[in-house]
């Protein structure tokens, strides 16, 4: 099985969502006793030290795909279902690159529409489980969201595990079908680089995109963030209800930067206006994987922790002890976030070196 991965970009690196994509789309690679090839896909000029992560993570083939500015779901998939089309057997009307085919040599050895199973991969952020949903109804291949594992049972048929209900609940699924779509989920499975690089060998292919494609596009910004998306951050200062107000985050702002880290809120603050939806922490907000999370003024409300169960770290600070985060923390801190967060700062002030 030739197994194409989607890759996101943070900043200037590999998003750690898609590494970890890479992780289980090359344990899907050739799993199935036909042609491995693991290949990413990215939508993105690709700066120097990406190159270098795909190979490490196993990454025989690199498709730069240009021609769609910005993030546009459908055109991605558009191109994503070229590539699919080139490689399999997969019927997509206005799928095609431009010539019909990849240039000789892009694909690995043996892979090429000889009925072999292939598979698309991506991270299952917001990006990635919207592109390959667009990429399910333009191919009408089957598609799991937030897979924890994956595994080809024989041709054609793919057994995996993959979250529901918001990670609650662990499902046991069969994909039956030639090709299949999978996104995995941001917090269950580790980033490994592969035991041997791959090749990483990079081709450079234009969409045949349609206007109709590029109805929905967005361009990005990260402002406030300084480079660090919620996502991937390795630390997370959270604010809810109990900062009481969108100046009341100025401390959590100062002690998130001190940290190195960004600010998360819950439902709440972003319901209040107190901070915009981009910042919101949860199941119908980012799910976040730091190291430390230190959640203040958040009672822990299950679609909240939804969004954080993946941290390593829990300190919560709350005025009421049997809140579900204090229960849940791994340090509870009882008392006023306004107190607590102005002596933790003053706690690191003092002992920052003069
Ligand atoms: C379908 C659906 C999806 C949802 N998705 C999300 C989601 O993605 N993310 C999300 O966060 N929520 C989500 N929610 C909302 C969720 O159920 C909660 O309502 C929300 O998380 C509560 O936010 P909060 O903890 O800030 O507020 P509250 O529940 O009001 O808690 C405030 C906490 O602050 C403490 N506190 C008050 N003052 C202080 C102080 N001075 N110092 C210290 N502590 C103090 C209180 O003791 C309390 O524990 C969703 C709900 C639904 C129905």
């Amino acid at each position: 099985m030739t197994v194409f991965c989607l890759i996101e970009l943070d900043g200037a690196e590999v998003a750690d969502a898609s590494l970890r994509a890479l992780t289980l789309a090359r344990g899907l690679a050739g799993a199935d006793g036909g042609p491995a090839g693991l290949v990413a896909v990215a939508f993105d000029t690709l700066p120097a030290p990406v190159g270098a992560s795909l190979a490490a993570y196993g990454a025989d083939d690199v498709y730069l795909v240009s021609g769609i500015e910005g993030y546009a779901p459908q055109a991605q998939a558009r191109g994503l279902a070229g590539l699919l089309a080139s490689a399999a057997d997969v019927s997509v009307a206005g799928a095609f690159l431009p010539g019909g085919a990849l240039p000789d040599g892009a694909l690995p050895d043996g892979a090429g529409p000889d009925g072999a199973g292939h598979a698309v991969v991506a991270a299952g952020t917001d990006h990635g489980n919207e592109i390959l949903a667009h990429l399910g109804a333009i191919t009408g291949l089957p598609m799991a969201a937030n897979c924890v594992t994956a595994s080809a049972a024989g041709a054609g048929t793919v057994d995996l595990v993959r979250q529901r209900w918001a990670g609650l609940l662990l499902e046991e699924a069969v994909l039956d079908a030639p090709h299949v779509l999978l996104t995995v989920a941001t917090d269950a499975v580790a980033a490994e680089p592969a035991p041997a690089p791959g090749a990483a060998v990079v081709h450079e292919v234009a969409a045949a995109v349609t206007e109709s494609d590029l109805a929905v596009r967005a361009v990005e910004t990260s402002a406030g963030t300084g480079g660090a998306s919620l996502a991937t951050a390795r630390v997370v200062v959270g604010g809810g209800r109990g900062v009481g107000s969108a100046d009341g985050f100025a401390p959590l702002e100062e002690l998130a930067a001190l940290l190195g880290g960004v600010v998360g809120v819950s439902r709440v603050v972003t319901s209040e206006g107190w901070r915009p939806h981009s910042m919101q922490v949860g199941q119908t907000g980012t799910k976040i994987t730091p190291d430390l999370y230190l959640a203040c003024g958040i009672s822990g409300a299950i679609q909240h922790f939804a969004g954080c169960a993946g941290a390593r770290h829990i300190i919560a600070i709350n005025t009421d002890p049997s809140a579900p985060m204090m229960t849940r923390a791994d340090y509870a801190i009882i008392g006023d976030l306004h107190e607590v967060i102005p002596a933790l700062l003053k706690a690191l002030h003092d002992r920052a070196p003069s």
